[in-house]
Formats: C-alpha cells, sequence, structure tokens
C-alpha cells in the first residue's frame, strides 16, 4: 500500500529530516513510528499525504507515486486518507456533528448520506449523546474522539496519526488506542507517530524507529526500545 524507495527531505533551513528512506507497508498494518524529538518522525509521515514534499526518491500510494502527482489531483490522494493530530484541529464554531459532517459536505455527498454516515461514525466514537456539542465543551479525550471520527467519515484506506495521545492522560490514551484498535480491525492500515512507550509496549504492532532521518530498526511486534 505505501512504498517509499530512496526517500531524502532536506528542508530549506538545510536540515536533512529523511536520509534515504526504504519502506514497504502493506494493506491494513498497524505501524508505530517512534524515535527521538526531532528524529523525523512528522516528517515521515507528512511526506505520505504530501504535506511535505521529498527533496528526491520515490513514495508510492496504492500506485500511484505522489511525488509526481500533480498539484490539482492532492485533494484526491487527501480524501483517501485520515489525519489525526495531537492538537485535534477542531473547527471551533462547529458543533461535533458538523465538524464530521464538514468532510463530507466538501465532497458533496447528499444529505441522507452525510446523516447515516455521521451518525455512524460518532456512535462507533461513543460521542453519539454529545453531537450538538461545541469542542469547547469537550474533555480533550472527546476532541480526540470527534478528530478521529472526522478522520475517518470517509471510510479512506489509511489512517495517519501524529501523536494523536500526545496531549491525554494515561487514561484517556488508553480509550484512544481501542478506538485505533477497532479501526484497524476493520481492515484500515494505521500509521501512528507516538511517544507513548507504555502504548507501544503493551498494545504490540511493527514498530518503525527512525532517527537523523533514517530507519534505524523496524521489527513486527517490536517495543518502543529507547527512554524518551
Ligand atoms: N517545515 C520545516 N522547516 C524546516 N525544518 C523543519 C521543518 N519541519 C521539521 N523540520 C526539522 O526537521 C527535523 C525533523 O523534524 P520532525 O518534525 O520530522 O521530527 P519528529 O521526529 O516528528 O520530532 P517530534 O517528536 O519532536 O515531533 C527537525 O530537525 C526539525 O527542526
Amino acid at each position: 500500500m505505501i512504498v517509499m524507495k530512496n526517500v531524502y527531505k532536506k528542508y530549506s533551513n538545510g536540515v536533512v529530516a529523511a536520509n534515504g528512506i526504504n519502506i514497504e507497508i502493506g494493506r491494513g498494518e498497524f505501524v508505530y513510528v517512534v524515535g527521538p524529538s526531532g528524529a523525523g518522525k512528522s516528517t515521515f509521515i507528512k511526506m505520505m499525504y504530501r504535506e511535505a514534499i521529498p527533496t528526491s526518491g520515490e513514495i508510492i500510494i496504492n500506485g500511484i507515486n505522489i511525488g509526481t502527482l500533480r498539484e490539482k489531483r492532492v485533494p484526491y490522494l487527501r480524501r483517501k486518507i485520515g489525519v489525526v493530530f495531537q492538537d485535534f484541529k477542531l473547527l471551533q464554531k462547529l458543533n461535533v456533528y458538523e465538524n464530521v459532517a464538514y468532510a463530507l459536505e466538501v465532497i458533496e455527498e447528499s444529505p441522507a448520506q452525510i446523516r447515516q454516515k455521521v451518525n455512524d461514525v460518532l456512535a462507533l466514537v461513543g460521542l453519539t449523546h454529545k453531537a450538538r456539542m461545541f469542542p469547547t465543551e469537550l474533555s480533550g479525550g472527546e476532541q480526540q474522539r470527534v478528530s478521529i471520527a472526522r478522520s475517518i467519515v470517509n471510510v479512506p484506506q489509511l489512517v495517519i496519526a501524529d501523536e494523536p495521545t500526545g496531549n491525554l492522560d494515561p487514561e484517556t490514551s488508553w480509550e484512544i488506542m481501542k478506538i485505533f484498535e477497532e479501526i484497524n480491525l476493520r481492515g484500515t492500515t494505521i500509521i501512528m507517530a507516538t511517544h507513548n512507550k507504555e502504548i507501544v509496549n503493551r498494545i504490540r504492532h511493527r514498530v518503525i524507529a527512525i532517527d537523523g532521518g533514517m530507519v534505524t530498526r523496524d521489527e513486527f511486534g517490536g517495543d518502543y526500545g529507547y527512554e524518551s
């Protein structure tokens, strides 16, 4: 599903954040991306949805070379990928239901389809009863659930999460992980950058460790592997 070949990324300030990355990730995998701060984890995953563009090398997602993708095709790529961030990035003026529905309105789904899909996904993340509340009325964990609901409402094949439990307490983080596990069991590929050692060591999945812009370890069922 995802292939990176000799991917190299140098930012305009001269920092090399990806230094020859070669990786293959199959459909339905759950992959943790770990490594020290500044290692290049965010850059690695941002390149998958073309938020960062590699300086050289190839990135192929579902057979499409996203390095040579024309700018006007980028929105189509993004629709196939759900993205979840540490700081949720919800629209503050919209309520829970509207935040999730927005992702479908921009692709002009029918109102009946939107209702059905939003209600289904809010039920999956356990927020049906808070559909009319606004982000400021929700806890961090609830806001992250909204953000996850929004990322999966289009039923993407791939969900990318950059430090999704970074702002949450341990108990809430476990609850959020349960949702990601459920999404993965339904067949969605999950790629998650994280500093959460307890989660990586307890819920075992493939671990890709990055340091200095290079993959330093790639193990199925691996542990977190370093002190953070
Ligand atoms: N837009 C940018 N412009 C210039 N340099 C950048 C940019 N984004 C990241 N970098 C640099 O690239 C390197 C890797 O950053 P990146 O955000 O990928 O690391 P990370 O492993 O995700 O770190 P953290 O765990 O702290 O989030 C860092 O040295 C960073 O300063």
